[in-house]
């Protein structure tokens, strides 16, 4: 009988989880990082035998969660960076830098599309951006800051200027700060995505780029919107987890 599983992703704002066995997923939910305890009462009310945890966040926690699982006699498995892993060969020479979201990434594109050069961009707390040829070489990637980060910055670095409604963005200068700080997040993205573009035209051939994380959509809309994209695109909603059971699977 295959085990269930919590799976979580703990990224540096917030926490996804699922809940199932063996690929059907019963439940699904949301935290925010610093709830990452909570996961104890949600592992007994589903009666799971395992909480499968990928993290990039607080390894504090992480140990109190442990503890506290095994107080309640559940298992505690968690995902690591390896060198080499389900096809897929990590660039980075210290390869335990990567971070365990990026690699899992990979392990799950891999999974997915396994006869073509993929790229994935994952837009959470930070904005990654990883190359993965068809062969199964990680090319290496791209980490820029995201985009609550970016809007802290500016805010929290001044005194005059503040958000006092949201507006959607366009492409043109603004001419009220809502709008000028906005408009410059457009800018900024759209010709991150170019530039980005021709690198992986350079880089890949005939990639698949492959969207994902909590700003995600919104950057591929941006991506779509251009009059020409020249690159096929893909939104996953929860790669990271799915490299979890890549992992998860090859380790059983
Ligand atoms: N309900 C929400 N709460 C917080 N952020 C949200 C929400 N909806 C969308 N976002 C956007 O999602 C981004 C965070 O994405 P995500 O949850 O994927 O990050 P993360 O996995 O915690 O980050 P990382 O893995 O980079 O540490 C924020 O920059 C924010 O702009
Ligand atoms: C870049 C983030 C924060 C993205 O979640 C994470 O993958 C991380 O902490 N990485 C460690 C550094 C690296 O990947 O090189």
């Amino acid at each position: 009988m295959p085990s269930s599983r919590l799976e979580v992703d703990v990224g540096n704002t917030r926490i996804k989880w699922r809940y199932g066995n063996a690929g059907h997923w019963c439940a699904r939910g949301v935290l925010v990082s610093d709830e990452l305890l909570a996961l104890t009462p949600l592992a007994i009310q589903y009666q799971v035998e395992v909480v499968a945890i990928a993290s990039v966040a607080n390894l504090d926690l992480l140990r109190q969660l442990e503890q506290d699982l095994a107080q309640c006699g559940i298992g505690f498995w968690r995902a690591q960076t390896q060198q080499e892993a389900a096809g897929v060969r990590n660039a980075y020479q210290q390869w335990q830098r990567l971070g365990v979201d990026r690699w899992l990434a990979l392990l799950a594109a891999k999974r997915a599309y396994p006869q073509r050069d993929v790229a994935i961009l994952q837009a959470g707390s930070a904005v990654t951006l990883d190359l993965l040829r068809q062969d199964g070489a990680h090319l290496g990637g791209y980490i820029f800051p995201g985009r609550q980060m970016r809007r802290r910055a500016l805010l929290g670095n001044t005194h005059q200027i503040h958000m006092l409604q949201e507006r959607q963005p366009e492409l043109m200068p603004g001419v009220v700060t809502e709008a000028c700080v906005l408009n410059a997040e457009m800018v900024l993205e759209l010709g991150m995505l170019n530039q980005v573009e021709q690198v992986l035209l350079q880089q890949l051939s005939n990639p698949l780029w492959i969207f994902a994380g909590g700003d995600g959509q919104s950057l591929l809309e941006f991506y779509r919107q251009q009059r020409q994209p020249r690159l096929e695109t893909s939104w996953h909603d929860e790669l990271v987890l799915d490299g979890l059971m890549v992992q998860w699977g090859e380790e059983q």
